[in-house]
């Protein structure tokens, strides 16, 4: 019998990773004791100086080992980004009072869709253990936590590829719900189907209405594909599965795909390539965000229809120096050419420039209400 010659070579990476993981496991514990160092001293999380100067310096000493200044960069953004999320999960929770134990958290689509993903991602970094709801469309989502029969929703709010999800500006409109938190996904659409389908057989495709849009071009290719839209990526993906015919597919992530037994025809083919769809977390109860950390607070408003309306607000939050990230405008419901704008602002509702720039919008502006002010957690290490 012959053994792999590279079984020793394997035995010793596989031990040198174990050490890897022990090191990055000991400085995340360090982070931990950096975090609550800072919360003694009010310092804030962030801190960009010491972040270029690490990576400088890491840099430099790769050269000694013949190590890529790219491939430092890239590794050492992961664990300052890690790093920081860890700093900013320890001191929410504690302005919080900790985290709900077991908390129940509604999502769209059944098992296997994106929002399930950015739910379980968005879970297992903020709680400890959690509930699953699945619920059949975002409406649902939106009842069952304003009924109290989830303590959380996880609902997209905008894609790189296709924009901003209308029907959740839409349903924001009228909520009482406050956006406590937010989270980043990369979308990679599969074409799936079952077991032993060539991708020319196909001739349906079932999913979501915004995979489509996002894969416009590539489904351009397929014009004879019949087009079929379904309440969530995961309901097409069952569909499809329990159907058993080789002319289906649907379209969906490759995880959910696992899960009703479907194979990958086709991937990564979005209109971009950074596909990247970005989730709200709402709850019932707002949260309140230290200022040790960067945060974002997202407002509603409605201008009056005279000329220079929206350019007087935008002026409000220029002179009170904060920087605005998104604005996006949406009809209102029963008042036919009346819009409602959406703005994402960085910076905290507490702090004084947030509070002064509300007052005054308050008075220039027919109606503003806070949708809610969360950590921000796009967070990019700067090199
Ligand atoms: C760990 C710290 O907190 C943050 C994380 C850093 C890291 O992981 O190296 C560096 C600077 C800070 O943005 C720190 O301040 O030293």
């Amino acid at each position: 019998m012959t053994t792999n010659p590279l079984l020793p070579l394997r035995d010793k990476i596989n031990e040198l990773d174990k050490a890897l993981l022990e090191l990055v496991a000991k400085r995340r514990e360090l982070s931990t004791q950096v975090i609550n160092t800072k919360i003694k001293a009010n310092i804030p999380v962030r801190d960009i100086q010491r972040e270029r100067s690490l990576v400088k310096s890491l840099i430099e000493q790769g050269k000694n080992y013949h190590l890529d200044d790219i491939f430092i960069k890239r590794l050492y953004q992961i664990i300052i980004e890690d790093s920081v999320l860890l700093q900013q999960k320890i001191l929410q929770e504690k302005l919080n009072h900790g985290t709900i134990k077991t908390a129940k958290i509604a999502f769209l689509g059944p098992m296997g869709s994106y929002s399930h993903s950015a739910a379980r991602r968005y879970a297992s970094a903020h709680l400890e253990q959690i509930v699953e709801s699945s619920c059949s469309n975002f409406k649902d989502v939106f009842e069952q936590l304003d009924k109290g029969v989830v303590d959380y929703g996880v609902v997209p709010i905008e894609n790189s590829s296709s924009g901003s999800i209308n029907e959740i500006y839409d349903l924001l409109q009228s909520t009482n719900l406050h956006i406590i938190g937010e989270l980043s996904l990369p979308i990679d659409h599969c074409i799936l189907a079952i077991p032993n389908t060539q991708l020319d057989q196909i001739d349906t495709v079932y999913s979501h209405p915004q995979p489509f849009q996002q894969c416009s071009h590539f489904l351009e290719g397929y014009p004879h594909w019949k087009i079929i839209f379904c309440d969530s990526t995961s309901s097409a993906m069952e569909m499809v599965a329990k159907s058993n015919k080789t002319n289906y597919a649907a379209m969906g992530n490759k995880d959910g795909g696992e899960l009703y037994g479907l194979q990958v025809l086709e991937h990564s083919f979005a209109n971009q390539k950074e596909n990247i769809t970005r989730f709200i977390v709402l709850s019932r109860d707002p949260v309140h965000v230290s200022d040790q950390i960067p945060a974002k607070t997202t407002i509603l408003m409605k201008t009056g229809q005279q000329a220079g309306a929206l350019v007087d607000a935008l002026s409000v939050l220029r002179n009170h120096n904060i920087v605005m990230t998104k604005l996006e405008s949406r009809p209102i419901h029963g008042t036919p050419w009346e819009e409602m704008f959406y703005i994402d602002l960085q910076g905290n509702l507490y702090s004084d420039e947030m509070q002064n720039a509300l007052k005054q919008l308050a008075k220039i502006t027919l109606y503003t209400k806070v949708l809610g002010c969360y950590p921000n957690d796009s967070i990019t290490a700067v090199m």
